[in-house]
């Protein structure tokens, strides 16, 4: 082959690929969950989503890894599977179903979002977050977060219960913040304060209920930090977030947090320690998903009972 044949056939593949590329990015251009999502997008997918029920819930839960069982405790469920709603992410992960579900919790009107997204699933942040948005448009005033998460802080043991005194942002303190980008102030304002953003009266309304029940020996109350995951940490790192002053370590419920806040919602976060990080350096101890589905497997029930109560008394 000749050179100017190679040069043209070279130019040529390069040509296909860029027209490839054009029309990808022409089909990208069309799709909601790729580009982003405007007020009005949030507010279609919550008025889509309210068709399929006369409830109108103000209280929001949203289940961590191996949590969904929380749905166990709603009467008369509806669900909305998220595959039925345009422009709506789906869930990837082994524990996250994939679902709404409205109902009743002791005659109180409730929507579970069964099945969260997480930023190591590939979802950029803000797509991380949006049903907060679609939650807030909804009506949700009440947002209740829950998490599998790993403890950090020696005094914890594995099967224990930490309400979220606060949290540290992470990937926020290293500029993947959820709220980066253009602010809509619909939304909320450009600059939101995130201190004090878990509700003390929530907090101490769970910590009672979980202690008259019984379950008073196995609550914490401590600090959550975010990681991007999905890898868990390494001993060395492990060790870092701890001297940060974290009590526990999880993927997600920060982003929700901050974007519940900044739509000016009442924020409650419970974290279940499904396993204890490991803070040796060089021990071979290797934690995996399936640990943290046993464990919140086997909290279910207690955590059903103590969410009954909470519900019924916020
Ligand atoms: O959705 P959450 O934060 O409960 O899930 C945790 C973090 C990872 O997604 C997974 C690790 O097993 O559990
Ligand atoms: N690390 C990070 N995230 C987690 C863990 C952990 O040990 N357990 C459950 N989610």
């Amino acid at each position: 082959m000749t050179r100017s044949s190679l040069d043209w056939k070279f130019r040529s593949s390069e040509n296909l690929r860029f027209e490839e590329r054009k029309q990808r990015m022409a089909a990208i251009n069309t799709d909601l969950s790729v580009i982003g999502y405007t007020y009005e997008d949030i507010q279609n997918m919550a008025q889509s989503i309210l068709k399929n029920t006369e409830l109108r819930p103000k209280i929001g839960i949203i289940c961590g890894t191996g949590l969904g069982g929380i749905a166990d405790i709603v009467e008369n469920p509806i669900t909305v599977s998220y595959d039925t709603i345009k422009g709506f992410p789906v869930s990837t992960v082994k524990g996250h179903s994939g679902k709404f579900v409205f109902g009743t919790i002791k005659g109180k009107e409730v929507l579970l979002m069964m099945g969260r997204f997480h930023y190591y699933e590939g979802y950029p942040m803000w797509k991380v977050a949006m049903p907060v948005r679609v939650m807030k448009a909804m009506g949700i005033e009440v947002l209740l977060l829950t998490n599998a998460a790993g403890g950090l802080n020696q005094d914890y043991k594995t099967g224990d219960i930490m309400i979220l005194k606060d949290h540290i942002d992470l990937p926020g303190l290293t500029g993947e913040c959820v709220l980066i980008g253009k602010n809509d102030e619909r939304f909320g304002p450009r600059f939101v304060a995130t201190n004090g953003a878990y509700d003390v009266e929530l907090g101490k309304k769970f910590l009672q209920i979980a202690t008259e029940l019984g379950h008073g020996s196995i609550m914490r109350e401590g600090i959550y930090i975010m990681i991007g995951g999905p890898t868990f940490s390494s001993a060395a790192e492990a060790r870092v977030l701890r001297m940060f002053g974290a009590d526990a370590v999880g993927m997600s419920t920060v982003p929700e947090s901050v974007v519940g806040r900044h739509s000016s919602m009442k924020i409650f976060g419970v974290s279940l320690i499904t396993d204890m990080v490991d803070l040796d350096v060089g021990s071979q101890f290797q934690v995996t998903h399936e640990d943290v589905l046993r464990t919140a497997n086997e909290r279910a029930l207690i955590l059903q009972d103590i969410f009954v109560k909470f519900v019924q008394q916020i």
